[in-house]
């Protein structure tokens, strides 16, 4: 596995007439580990959503490894490129079971061992809407380490710690520190910043490098 480098080129994304990202230029290189910090509603969270097509750019480039992604093979590649920790269930999906969800990931033995390690070993049988916050935290990044495991060359997660108790915390900041892939951590948690490379600060859909 080789991590991926990762460009965002003057990135702008909208929500009808507002600005959510404002022309966004962030070079993170292969196996760097950035952590994203800002205030709430500064675009972090369009930032990287935008990255995995799940919101579009309305001007600028995205590219990791080099490459864009506009076609639907791209994306489908884009999204087995980089693993994603969402930072809650989107509303209105099915009622997937964990270990569905864990399956999905493109390694169910990594995702498995990875949430044994995480102390959510014993939901799988459990809808994941019946779970707590910080439970799905946890399984949401289990699934992500299986996506590593299986040949994801970069992480992104958004506010992976924010419902997660102080060991949890510590835990999952040494985890993703860990890992030999690019990663894109969204925390507000000192933490999770110490344990990053480098700190990139957004405000009111700008990026500042801190
Ligand atoms: N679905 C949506 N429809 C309309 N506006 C949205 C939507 N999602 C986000 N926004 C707006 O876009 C801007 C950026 O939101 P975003 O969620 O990217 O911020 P964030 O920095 O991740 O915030 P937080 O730290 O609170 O998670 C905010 O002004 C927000 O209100």
């Amino acid at each position: 596995m080789t991590a991926a480098a990762i460009k965002f080129s003057g990135v702008t994304c909208r929500y009808g007439r507002r600005t959510a990202v404002d022309g966004v230029d962030l070079d993170v290189a292969a196996g760097e580990h950035v952590a994203l910090t800002g205030a709430n509603g500064s675009g972090k969270t369009t930032l990287l959503r935008a990255a995995l097509g799940l919101h579009p750019v309305t001007s600028g480039s995205i590219t990791v490894g080099g490459r864009p992604a506009a076609t639907h093979g791209e994306w489908a590649r884009r999204r087995r490129d980089v693993a994603w920790v969402p930072q809650r269930l989107a509303p209105g999906r099915f009622p997937l079971l964990v270990d569905e969800l864990l399956d999905s990931g493109g390694n169910p033995v990594a995702a498995r061992t990875a949430a044994t390690r995480l102390d959510v070993a014993g939901l799988g049988g459990r809808p994941l809407h019946t779970l707590s916050g910080g439970q799905l935290q946890r399984v949401f990044l289990a699934r992500a380490l299986g996506a590593v495991a299986a040949g994801a060359r970069a992480l992104f997660a958004d506010e992976p710690t924010a419902a997660l108790d102080f060991h949890g915390q510590e835990q999952v900041a040494a985890l993703l520190a860990a890992l030999p892939v690019t990663v894109v951590v969204v925390s507000h948690d000192r933490a999770m910043s110490r344990a990053c490379d480098r700190v990139a600060e957004m405000a009111a859909g700008k990026l500042r490098l801190v």
